[in-house]
Formats: C-alpha cells, sequence, structure tokens
C-alpha cells in the first residue's frame, strides 16, 4: 500500500467509523449562538455612546404649548415638581391663569417661575417667534420645548358636521402649531449644542381608525417631522421625543367625545382611557432621557414596536425588543384589525335595520 492509498483509506475509515459529523449541525448551532451572544455583547459595550446623556429638569425653562389644561397641563405640574422654570403657552387668558396657579401649588423651590403666553400657536409665524423671544428673555434660553396644543375631532369622513374646513383647522393647529414653536427656539438650542423638542402625537397618529380622518393625518404628520428634525438635530446634542397618548381624561377629551361615532367609541375602547398625570410622568421622563419615541401602556408598547419602521432608536434594549417582537405584535394586530372591521360591520348594519324599522312605522 502506498503512502497515498494508505492515506485515503485512512481518512475515509475515520470519516465513516467515527460519526462525528453527525455532530456538525449541532456544533454550527454552538457557533452561531455564540457569535449572537458576542454581538449582543458588543451592542450593549458600546449602548453608552449612543443613549443620550439625561438632561437636568433642575433650573431649566420648559415651554408648554397647551399647557392649561389636560395632558400640556400635567406635564408643565410634573416639569415643576422635579425644578424647573415654566412657560405656559395657550390662547385663554383666563385658563392660563388658573393653571398657573395650578402649577405653582408643585413648587419645590422658592425660585421657580410660572410664565403665561397667550398666542395662537398655529396662525403667524412672526408673533409665534416675537412671544418665544420675550419668554427667553424673562426665563433664560429654552432647554425643552413640549408642543402639546392641539384639538382632536371625530366623525365619519363624508358627515355633513364634518365641514370641509375642519381638515385644514386640525392641520394647522396639530401640525403647523407645533412646527412654528420648534422652529423658533431651534436656533438657540444649536448654539448652545443643547434641548430637548416634544411632540404629542397619539395612538391615532400610529394607525388610522374609523372616525379619525381628519385628525390621525395631522398627527401622522408630526412622525415625519419628528424623524427629519431628529436625523437634523443630532449632532447638536438636541434630542426629538414623539409621543403617542392613548384616550387621556381630559377636557379635550370630552369635547371630542360629543361627536364621537359609535364605531369610533367601541374601537378606542380596545386600549382604555388613561389619566393626564400617568402620560405626563411617562412622557416626561423620556424626554429627559433624550428617547425618541414614548409609549402609554401595553398596547402602545405594542404599536410602537410594530410601527417603529425606520425611526431612530436610543437604546439597544429598545431596538433588541423591536427585532424580537414584531412578527409576533403583526400577529396579534392582525386579530385587532380582523376585530375591528367586524365593529364596522356590525354597526354598519343595525343602522340600516334600524332605518328600515323607522321606514316600516
Ligand atoms: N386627550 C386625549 O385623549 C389625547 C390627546 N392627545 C393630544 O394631546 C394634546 C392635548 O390634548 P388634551 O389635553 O386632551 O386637550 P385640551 O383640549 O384639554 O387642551 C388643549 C390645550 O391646547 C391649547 N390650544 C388649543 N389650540 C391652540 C392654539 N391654536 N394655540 C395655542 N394653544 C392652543 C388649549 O388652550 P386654548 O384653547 O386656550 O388655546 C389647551 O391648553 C393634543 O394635541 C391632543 O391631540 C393625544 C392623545 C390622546
Ligand atoms: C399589536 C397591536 C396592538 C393594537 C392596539 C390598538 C389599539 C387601538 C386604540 C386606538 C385608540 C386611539 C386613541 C386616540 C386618542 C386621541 O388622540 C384622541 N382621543 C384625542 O382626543
Amino acid at each position: 500500500m502506498s503512502y497515498e492509498e494508505w492515506l485515503s483509506s485512512t481518512i475515509t475509515d475515520w470519516l465513516f467509523f467515527n460519526s462525528w459529523w453527525l455532530l456538525l449541525p449541532f456544533i454550527m448551532l454552538l457557533v452561531v449562538a455564540a457569535f449572537i451572544v458576542a454581538f449582543v455583547l458588543l451592542l450593549y459595550m458600546i449602548s453608552p455612546l449612543i443613549s443620550p446623556k439625561p438632561l437636568k429638569l433642575n433650573g431649566a425653562h420648559v415651554v408648554v404649548t397647551g399647557g392649561s389644561s389636560g395632558i400640556g397641563k400635567s406635564i408643565a405640574m410634573e416639569c415643576y415638581r422635579q425644578g424647573a422654570f415654566i412657560t405656559l403657552v395657550a390662547r385663554d387668558e383666563s385658563k392660563l391663569v388658573q393653571a398657573k396657579k395650578e402649577v405653582e401649588k408643585c413648587a419645590i423651590n422658592d425660585k421657580q417661575v410660572v410664565l403665561c403666553i397667550s398666542v395662537d400657536v398655529s396662525k403667524d409665524y412672526r408673533q409665534v417667534e416675537s412671544v418665544i423671544k420675550q419668554c427667553q428673555e424673562k426665563l433664560g434660553p429654552v432647554d425643552m420645548l413640549v408642543n402639546c396644543a392641539g384639538t382632536s375631532f371625530s366623525g365619519k369622513f363624508e358627515e355633513v358636521e364634518v365641514e370641509v374646513e375642519r381638515f385644514r383647522s386640525l392641520m394647522g393647529v396639530n401640525y403647523l402649531g407645533s412646527v412654528y414653536p420648534t422652529r423658533a427656539v431651534i436656533t438657540t438650542m444649536k448654539e448652545r449644542r443643547m434641548g430637548r423638542i416634544m411632540f404629542v402625537s397619539s395612538q391615532a397618529g400610529q394607525i388610522g381608525l374609523f372616525g379619525y380622518t381628519a385628525y390621525s393625518p395631522s398627527k401622522f404628520a408630526l412622525r415625519g417631522l419628528a424623524e427629519s428634525l431628529q436625523m437634523e438635530m443630532k449632532p447638536y446634542n438636541i434630542y426629538v421625543t414623539i409621543a403617542y397618548p392613548p384616550d387621556t381624561d381630559t377636557p379635550g377629551l370630552a369635547e371630542e367625545n360629543r361627536t364621537k361615532p359609535l364605531e369610533t367609541r367601541l374601537i378606542s375602547e380596545t386600549s382604555g382611557v388613561t389619566q393626564p398625570e400617568q402620560v405626563a410622568k411617562i412622557v416626561v421622563k423620556d424626554a429627559v432621557q433624550g428617547n425618541f419615541n414614548s409609549s402609554v401602556g401595553p398596547d402602545g408598547y405594542m404599536l410602537s414596536a410594530l410601527t417603529c419602521g425606520m425611526s431612530p432608536v436610543t437604546s439597544i434594549t429598545e431596538g433588541l425588543q423591536q427585532i424580537v417582537t414584531m412578527g409576533l405584535f403583526r400577529t396579534v394586530a392582525l386579530l385587532y384589525l380582523g376585530s375591528f372591521d367586524s365593529i364596522v360591520r356590525r354597526c354598519m348594519i343595525e343602522r340600516e335595520q334600524s332605518k328600515a324599522a323607522d321606514k316600516r312605522e
């Protein structure tokens, strides 16, 4: 037997008589697992590099548009409790004065100040710019801007009560009313290389629902604004947060409920009604930490993971959770969508039946 023959027979024997290769899939699995673990560990090691430094609210100047009522007022109170100086912006002066008193009750030191400014944030940019200038002269540069001024409306797309003008007005208040104040504070923030901008969108800014043909688009628009602005502002250490609250117990919701179609009410009940204080706690914490996304409640969490798209991440955990949960949440979402469709169909059938009954009488 030549050396070559001996070698090849030894190799074949070895391969056939030792069935180590049966273990090959397991070895490969182990290698892949080791790679994944190493990758995750590496991600966690670099995570301090992608997470922003928290903003100190103590002594900071926070401007809250829509600060005289509901969610905005609760956000102002939450910031005041952490030592901030507050400017409340809204139109109605008497509501502003009343809210100022309530916010002042949350003081933690006697240096804190609450300033009120009456202006329509959606009408004239120059006017918004000039009031922002005024408040900066009194309380110093704005450290955090909370865009919470907004209104909601629900009704069927073609119903007479939904005057066509409503589409323009909601886009005006909810979208442009967030653009103008942001534009007015951004130059100073860029110069100072610091700041926080919060946009208050809504769960109806993550999914379009029956009854929200005028409202939802104005809240979706904020997402596009927030994402684009964040990419521009990141090198300047300015962090953008977009909040997606569910139905929240406020005067605004009470007003909206007066025209709310049955379908909208039944669908919205899925994620329940939250208290404004609860919403405020969560969104302020997220803005302080510089998180891009801020959601409230378990449905809010699922919706945000599901609709994350190309939005920025501010922690490794967030990114990993999105990767792992997306398929599962899509499955849950399809079940929800099915039940929403059946609500809409049931309401339609019931309406037609009662109409037919009315005719017979
Ligand atoms: N409540 C809810 O269920 C949810 C609300 N949201 C959003 O949160 C935000 C606040 O809602 P909520 O607290 O319920 O609303 P409220 O109606 O209770 O408060 C709205 C605030 O915005 C001010 N505002 C409205 N229009 C203007 C304007 N053109 N210029 C300046 N200020 C204005 C109001 O004061 P004034 O009228 O005196 O100007 C008031 O201070 C809104 O953007 C809403 O879409 C999101 C999800 C759920
Ligand atoms: C995995 C998928 C989970 C899906 C959960 C879906 C839950 C849908 C509920 C939507 C509620 C919309 C609230 C709008 C609040 C609002 O902005 C107005 N009330 C303003 O006044």
